[in-house]
């Protein structure tokens, strides 16, 4: 049994209570089967909380507004400005529509505690979706003043067919959006040393998210470090990243492919190509977040970056070549490495296996997928 059932604790099933909400936790083994015990615990963990308002959740009458950012009621805010990152994406800027000294403080604390979102309100339709803010880097652009303000920064996609990402797209400079939150998707546990984050699209908004959590723990006897692998369909999503591994030409098939079943083609280790900028363009604006991260916190923070369009997918052999890479875990530090995954369903569901739905709940569902069929040891798994 992989003790990694047992890392992920702490959370509160905190709909009913002031703080931070937490989404439960059903870290799933990436070694050997459970045993009954342990199983029993699984669905014991499974079933404590999930944000009961989580996606495609309509959204019943809310007592009063609050100034300050809360689980419980929808709180206003502002949009300063929505920058375009890519032909299909855009940062979002929003200020509290009113005044709050508190609001520093809720965002410290879910900062502190792991990875979180909050939900928007798309208040014609009374529907919520959950977004991820992201944290402030050497790269950000924020002054001291707004960041003290309480300003949130969010990197969205728009679906073309999307009712929240349409109409958050629409809004007017200068329009309110309210939000409620924090909600805590992944507490990362303190003893974390190693996190390995699989994003896929905006799934990289958690990923920076998951290292400025884990890297702000960093002291002169604890160096944490993360490494993120972010696949992107189009070079424009990530014009300027530069991986930091020596590029596996190996898996040819993409996450969408495989998740109907068909095979990867590999390429022997010898044909490694070196690392290549991905275009001479001025980085966007995720990629500068990335590389804030790394100036911040030197020799913690690699990227990889993959890209549907110039065929160069993650698959098993990218990630067995970086687990190979990594310390071997000490017997006696159980739940030091963390595989994170974030990205649209069918990526997560490739990688490592679909969430579950039961009783109105989602769950994290048994570990499938890649990640699975590596049978990796030593290594907690949570989808976000
Ligand atoms: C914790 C969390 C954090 C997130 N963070 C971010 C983030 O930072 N940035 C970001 O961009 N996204 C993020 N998301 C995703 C986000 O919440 C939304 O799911 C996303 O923006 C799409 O919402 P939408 O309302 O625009 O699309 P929806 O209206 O939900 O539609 C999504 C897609 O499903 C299709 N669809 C809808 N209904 C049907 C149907 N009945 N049959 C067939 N197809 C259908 C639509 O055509 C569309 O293509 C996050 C999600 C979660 C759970």
């Amino acid at each position: 049994m992989n003790t990694s059932f047992l890392l992920l604790t702490g959370r509160r099933s905190a709909l009913r209570q002031a703080g931070p909400r937490y989404r439960s936790y059903a870290s799933s083994s990436a070694s050997s089967k459970p045993s009954p015990a342990a199983k029993n615990r699984w669905i014991g963990i499974a079933l404590v909380t999930i944000a009961a308002g989580g996606t495609g959740a309509y959204l019943r009458s809310q007592g009063p507004g609050s100034a300050t950012l809360n689980p419980d009621t929808f709180t206003k805010y502002n949009l300063v400005s929505r920058e375009p990152v890519s032909s299909t994406s855009s940062l979002f800027t929003l200020r509290p529509r009113y005044p709050s000294e508190h609001n520093y403080d809720v965002y410290e604390d879910a900062w502190k505690t792991g990875v979180w979102s909050v939900m928007f309100k798309q208040p014609q339709l009374q529907i919520g979706r959950d977004y991820t803010p992201l944290p402030t880097t050497a790269a950000t652009p924020l002054t001291v003043d707004e960041e003290n303000n309480g300003y949130l920064r969010f990197f969205i996609r728009k679906d073309p067919f999307g009712e929240v990402s349409r109409y958050l797209h629409s809004l007017k400079l200068g329009a309110d959006i309210e939000m409620r939150g924090p909600q805590i998707e992944c507490a990362i546990p303190k003893q974390t040393q190693e996190i390995l984050f699989i994003a896929g699209g905006t799934g990289i908004a958690p990923a920076l998210q998951a290292g400025y959590s884990l890297l702000n723990r960093t002291t002169e006897e604890n160096r944490p470090r993360i490494h993120i692998f972010w696949a992107n369909r189009l070079k424009e999503d990530c014009i300027g990243g530069h991986s930091d591994t020596p590029i596996l030409p190996t898996s040819r098939s993409s996450w969408f492919a495989g998740w109907f079943g068909s095979s990867k083609e590999t390429v022997p280790r010898d044909q490694i190509a070196p690392a290549q900028p991905l275009s001479n363009q001025e980085s966007s604006m995720i990629v500068r977040e990335l590389d804030g991260l790394k100036s911040q916190y030197p020799g913690q923070v690699t990227v990889d970056y993959y890209l549907d369009e110039e065929n160069r997918f993650i698959g098993k052999k990218e990630i067995l070549n970086y687990i190979e890479s990594t310390p071997r875990p000490s017997d006696g530090s159980p739940g030091t490495k963390l595989i994170l995954v974030s990205g649209p369903e069918g990526f997560i569901s490739y990688m490592v296996g679909p969430k579950v739905w039961a009783d109105g709940k989602e769950l994290q569902g048994p570990l499938r997928g890649i990640i699975k069929e590596l049978d990796l040891k030593g290594w907690a798994v949570w989808k976000l």
